[in-house]
């Protein structure tokens, strides 16, 4: 019967699919676009993103959440990817979601192949995979990160949402390796009230810095 033949083909397809996503050869893209890093060490500098669907870490105040159900954005290939990003920047800038939820292997071999530079943004909650210029770790109370992303990160960026989260940003900056770059980013939809507490703490404890998100007062992606 066709139908059934079609069928089986299908649910071969899917297999296949879940094979290469598993495998990092495909993955869930959500989006990708030309713009300025807008945070940390590196806001200002032009650079492409790639934002990789799917997150399980739940954080309440998340500006992504359409990005959390991998299910919802298309399995794409690394070529295809890879391919597109080559033509925009020499910055490659791969977000999410929690772009470690995926095998990063295949994708940053792809883009070193290509003399690209790969900056990763993360919250550290699963292992490191991938091969990284810049890391942007920013722990999560929900899912801590674990192991060497620590000693691998470059910049340790805390989001500040309440006063608690200047004792958080102080455990985990204590876990860092002694060249990482310490920020503190206000939570967005409480801007107002955390900046000047940020502003002060950063006056009374030097080592940290402000970051802000520019490209939502540049109103840009
Ligand atoms: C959307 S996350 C994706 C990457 C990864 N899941 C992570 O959390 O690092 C990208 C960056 O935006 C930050 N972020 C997310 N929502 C935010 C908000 N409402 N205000 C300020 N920063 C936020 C995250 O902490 C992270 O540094
Ligand atoms: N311009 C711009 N800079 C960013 N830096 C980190 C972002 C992210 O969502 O990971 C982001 C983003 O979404 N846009
Ligand atoms: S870990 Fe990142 S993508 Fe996931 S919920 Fe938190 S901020 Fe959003
Ligand atoms: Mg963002």
């Amino acid at each position: 019967m066709p139908e059934r033949g079609i069928f089986y083909l299908c649910a071969m397809v899917k297999e296949d699919v879940l094979a290469l996503v598993d495998q990092g050869l495909m993955l869930p893209l959500m989006e990708e676009f030309y713009t300025i890093q807008g945070e940390g060490f590196h806001k200002g500098t032009a650079a492409y993103f790639i934002r990789v669907g799917g997150c399980d870490v739940g954080c309440h105040w998340c500006d992504v959440k359409e990005s959390w159900n991998a299910e919802t954005h298309p399995p794409t290939g690394i070529d295809h990817i890879v391919t597109n990003a080559a033509k925009y920047s020499d910055t490659i800038v791969i977000t999410g979601g929690e772009p470690l939820t995926w095998d990063m292997g295949p994708l940053t071999d792809a883009l070193k192949a290509k003399n690209l530079k790969t900056h990763i943004e993360t919250s550290g909650a699963y292992p490191l995979s991938g091969t990284w210029d810049w890391i942007c770790l920013s722990p999560k109370k929900n899912k801590l990160p674990e192991g060497i992303i620590y000693e691998k990160a470059h910049e340790l960026k805390m989001i500040v949402y309440n006063k608690h989260d200047f004792i958080f940003a102080e455990e985990q900056a204590a876990k860092t390796n002694k060249d990482c770059i310490l920020y503190l980013q206000p939570e967005w939809s409480v801007r107002d009230k955390v900046v000047p507490w940020i502003v002060e703490y950063v006056m009374q404890n030097p080592k940290w810095k402000v970051s802000l998100q520019t490209h939502k007062y540049l109103n840009i992606p």
